[in-house]
């Protein structure tokens, strides 16, 4: 009871010093709000045919059981600014946002005892240096804690120099996604792989070459499935 007393006093005194703020439109969030506030939250776009097209390429591979995501990504709408926040502002508590929305708007197909492992998109070492997280890897171990499971950064591997997806076209997007990637040469812990259930896990998917590239290289492991994890499908 007074632990409880002392521990609300100590989070009101610290907010007051560190105010928490919306990470999308930056105000002063209220005490029962977390990370995002209620106006910016119910702004965020949830269902749109992208999601359906996204799941539809991604479902086109035998391997890939299923598309999760709560927030559908434009240039133009707040989830921008979201994922703007996740990827360059290191407001990491977003990850916990976006999976507690998934999970409570019904949006996280795989159920607890489906994933054996989670394994986030890796970034580009001279990005992940600049930044100094990989935003994916946030969302791996937000969903580990849901899931119970582990989340690996040390299974894919990505080239350093090798170049982001964003300036790049759809055919573009494929080749540089097929050459970007590769596994770890311990081949013990590729081993490990083998008839594991996996969660792939990435902050956006837009033509889905990313997913596709690195599920052909978790096939050539021996996994059983992918289901794939994103904090938002891009409109193209
Ligand atoms: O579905 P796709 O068309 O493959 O595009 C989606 C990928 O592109 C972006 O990453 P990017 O390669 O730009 O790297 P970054 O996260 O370092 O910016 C994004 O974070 C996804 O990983």
């Amino acid at each position: 009871m007074i632990w409880a007393k002392t521990k609300r006093i100590g989070a009101f005194l610290t907010d007051l010093i560190f105010p928490r703020t919306c990470a999308i439109c930056r105000v002063r969030l209220a005490e029962r709000e977390h990370c995002v506030c209620m106006e910016c939250a119910t702004k965020l776009p949830r269902h749109a045919p992208a999601f359906v097209h996204a799941e539809e390429r991604l479902l086109g591979s035998p391997l890939i059981r299923s598309l999760s995501s709560p927030f559908i990504y434009q240039h133009t709408n707040p989830t921008y600014d979201l994922i703007i926040a996740l990827k360059y502002r290191g407001y990491g508590e977003v990850a916990d946002f976006v999976v507690r929305t998934a999970l409570t708007e019904g949006q996280l197909v795989p159920q607890p005892g489906d994933i054996d492992l989670i394994l986030p998109v890796p970034i580009e070492g001279t990005r992940l240096e600049a930044r100094g997280y990989n935003q994916a890897a946030l969302l791996g171990e937000a969903l580990a804690r849901h899931y119970a499971v582990p989340c690996s950064e040390g299974y894919l591997l990505r080239h350093r120099g090798s170049h982001s997806q964003t300036a790049l076209n759809r055919d573009a997007r494929r080749e540089n996604a097929q050459a970007a990637f590769y596994l770890t040469d311990k081949t013990e812990r590729l081993q490990g792989l083998r008839g594991k259930r996996i969660l792939l896990v990435d902050d956006l998917v837009t033509t889905g070459s990313t997913l596709l590239a690195l599920t052909d290289l978790l096939e050539q492991c021996g996994v059983s499935e992918v289901h794939v994890f994103v904090a938002a499908v891009a409109v193209r």
